[in-house]
């Protein structure tokens, strides 16, 4: 469960968002500048609400009368960026290993296997990320985040960076992530396709306000 109830001003922006979501992938719906990755990233706790509160999974990890803001590297979350982000100089298997050790978790290779194995990128283990392809390096992407056990996956425009023809190479495994991982995702997007495709809840923001919260069919109205 991921409860939002937050004001945040960025410069001349205002975000204000209220909504609860019980759903496997939250998809956070809006226009370019509609305040999408300011509300994502309040949520990652990298931005601070000016007020309110934000529960992930039962836990309050900001509430701004009681003085909470658990830091970014305590909200046990995931986050995959636009641009995978992995480290040029490691391999596919040292990338895949990062987020396990910097969260000081025990090596648990049967949950390894499992990632491997849903994003199916046992193949490409020895190489660099220089050697991969975009979606090998957004699915990669997506096996670091996992491995590190988050209770909640942040996903910023993950095929945002990606030709038509690789998107629909990755979106089956993010279906598959939804259907298998067991772990909520909220997923930034613009594209009312993709989010039809995967998202079991829809947040629409627009000039930095929900709009509409609800299934799917609230994207009826956008092409
Ligand atoms: N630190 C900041 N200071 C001032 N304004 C900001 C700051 N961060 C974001 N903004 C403004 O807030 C608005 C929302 O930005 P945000 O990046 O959250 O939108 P978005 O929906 O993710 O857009 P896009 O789809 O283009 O990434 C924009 O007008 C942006 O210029």
């Amino acid at each position: 469960m991921l409860r939002v109830d937050i004001t945040k001003q960025l410069g001349e922006f205002t975000v204000a968002a209220s909504f609860t979501s019980e759903g496997r992938v939250t998809g956070l719906f809006g226009a370019s500048g509609s305040g999408k990755t300011s509300l994502i990233n309040t949520i990652a706790g990298l931005l601070r609400p000016d007020r309110g509160t934000i529960v992930i999974d039962g836990e309050t990890v900001d509430d701004t009368t009681a003085g909470i803001h658990v830091p970014t590297y305590r909200r046990r979350i995931g986050y995959v960026f636009q641009d995978a982000r992995l480290f040029p100089h490691l391999d596919v298997r040292q990338n895949l290993d990062y987020g396990r050790r910097m969260n000081r978790l025990a090596d648990d290779p049967a949950q390894r296997k499992r990632v491997v194995d849903l994003l199916d990128i046992g193949a490409l283990l020895d190489r660099r990320p220089g050697k991969l392809s975009g979606g090998e390096r957004q699915r990669v992407a997506l096996g670091r985040a996992l491995l590190s056990k988050p209770r909640l996956l942040l996903l910023d425009e993950p095929l945002g960076a990606l030709d038509e023809s690789r998107k629909l190479e990755i979106l089956p495994y993010l279906v598959r992530l939804r259907d298998e991982a067991g772990v909520p995702m909220v997923y930034v997007s613009h594209d009312a396709a993709e989010l039809r495709q995967l998202a079991t809840q829809i947040v629409m923001l627009r000039h930095g306000q929900v709009t509409a919260f609800g299934g799917v069919k609230v994207l009826t109205a956008t092409s």
